[in-house]
């Protein structure tokens, strides 16, 4: 069987796959983190936008961070690659042509070129929740900044730098990041601030890790075999703030939201699907669940998603006109789509940058409307009782800190306590006595019951 080119995913016509037909000629969007996610969303609007316009000038061009084999795995496949759509009635397969190369993190003056270059007019990011805590550190923050120090100095043309990762305000967030790379009242720092628009978005879509069995499931669809694939769930949504200075590929006319604020929309989502999903990730793995989908068929599991979801929406600000009911029966619908194998140890991932962000606020807006956090609380415990069950140390960055702070004790309210204190220093309103017990219940309870399922 061959492989996957730009030629034959502009050509391949079989029933179910739909061919490459954006076919760029020069680099519009630059995107940094080129991992699965990007791939599934962002990458696909791209394709899709430039087919329908017949704009090639929107073409992409990827920057992976820690995986330089997919820059490799990308040049033999000429950027070509496809999006396994898995139906819970049967697979469709979306090629893609939009992207005309991958670049390594090593490759910097190449990257700070592309920046620079005012063809490139936007750019994204989906680099994880954790390159965001320290920019210093940070290396895709780092050639950002080093990017939009050439465009200053060669162009000054206007940007939109657009942040794809599960972080609320997420543009403002990555606006201050790289504000804190650049010299404080230089030239440099006043054309980022009057000139780069950082607009925040909204991204959805299940994307779990590639496995051999879907690339054998798109190459029975297309007579391909790509190392380049991607599998998705069929929903998807991308939300973003109408604050796009540099044009775009037409992204509004294939699906994309342009909104004037996407707060709402980014609560609805972090709050109602992300905390769920950690929920199912946590219990589901310490219940024996391998997968999402197995978690979410659980009864008991479904029962505490309910129980959670019903304890956001009290306090919840959604975007308006939003049907908060049926985004949760979808999101529901969407988490037992049982031809998505999205593991639970894949979604269970650091919590520590997930909490504080997702769960803390919630509690918060609860405690202030005089209402007590239960699941909300509970989740917290989860997340405790998961990584001392698991003990994996790359499950998450603060591992090894909060496994000493387990194996310390003395008890569970001053574990609870000081790991709190750790990831959420500026949350100390909501350890409440009341809330910090109902945390640390959950930790003993978990954490038995997962000792009564292993023994
Ligand atoms: N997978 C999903 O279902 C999904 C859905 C919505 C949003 N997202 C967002 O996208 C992000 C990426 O998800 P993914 O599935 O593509 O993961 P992935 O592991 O496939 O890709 C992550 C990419 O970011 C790069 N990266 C991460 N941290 C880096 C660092 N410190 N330095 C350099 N490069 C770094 C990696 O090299 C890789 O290219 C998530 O963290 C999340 O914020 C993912
Ligand atoms: O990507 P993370 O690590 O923030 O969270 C894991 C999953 O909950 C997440 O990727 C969802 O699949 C996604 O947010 C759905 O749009």
């Amino acid at each position: 069987m061959g492989r996957l080119t730009r030629e034959a995913a502009a050509e391949v016509s079989a029933p179910g796959v739909t061919p490459a037909r954006s076919h760029p000629e020069s680099v519009g969007h630059l995107h940094l983190g080129f991992g699965a996610f990007h791939r599934a969303h962002q990458g696909l609007y791209t394709e899709r936008a430039m087919a329908l316009s017949g704009d090639r000038s929107w073409g992409v061009l990827g920057v992976t961070g820690r995986r330089p084999d997919v820059a490799r795995t990308m040049a033999e496949q000429g950027g070509a690659y496809g999006v396994l759509v898995r139906h819970p009635d049967g697979d469709r397969l979306d090629l893609v042509d939009a992207v005309l190369d991958v670049l390594a993190a090593e490759q910097e003056d190449a990257i700070a070129d592309a920046l620079a270059d005012e063809r490139t007019r936007v750019v994204t990011l989906t680099i994880t929740e954790q390159a965001y805590a320290d920019p210093a550190t940070s290396i895709p923050l780092r050639r950002l900044a080093a990017g939009l120090a050439r465009r200053h100095e060669r162009s000054r043309a206007p940007l939109s730098v657009i942040s794809c990762d599960n972080l609320s305000d997420n543009g403002r967030v990555l606006r201050d990041a790289v504000g804190r790379l650049l010299e404080p009242g230089s030239a440099l720092a006043s054309w980022v601030a009057d000139t780069v628009a950082f607009p925040s978005s909204m991204v959805d879509r299940i994307v779990p890790a590639t496995t051999p069995a879907d690339v054998e499931a798109a190459a029975a669809l297309s007579g391909l075999v790509d190392h380049g694939l991607v599998v998705a769930e069929p929903f998807s949504q991308w939300v973003v703030q109408d604050d796009l200075v540099a044009g775009h590929p037409g992204w509004d006319r294939v699906g994309v939201q342009l909104v004037p604020d996407v707060a709402g929309w980014e609560q609805l989502k972090l709050r109602v699907l992300n905390t769920s999903h950690s929920l199912l990730a946590w219990q589901g793995a310490l219940a024996g669940h391998d997968t999402i989908s197995s978690a979410a068929a659980d009864p008991a599991l479904h029962q505490q998603v309910v129980a959670l979801m019903d304890e956001v929406a009290t306090v919840l600000q959604p975007p308006p006109g939003a049907d908060v009911p049926g985004y949760r029966a979808e999101v529901l619908r969407r988490f037992a789509n049982p031809m998505i194998r999205h593991t639970t140890a894949q979604v269970a991932r650091d919590g520590s940058r997930k909490l504080p962000e997702r769960v803390f606020g919630t509690m918060r807006d609860q405690l202030a409307a005089g209402l007590r956090p239960e699941w909300t609380a509970r989740l917290v415990g989860l997340w405790l009782a998961y990584l001392a069950r698991f003990r994996d140390p790359s499950s998450d960055p603060l591992a090894p800190e909060v496994l000493a702070l387990l194996d310390e004790g003395p008890d569970e309210v001053t574990v609870v306590r000081r790991v709190c204190r750790l990831i959420a220093p500026a949350a100390e309103d909501v350890l409440q006595d009341e809330v910090v017990t109902v945390m640390a219940d959950a930790l003993r309870e978990a954490s038995s019951n997962a000792r009564r399922a292993t023994s």
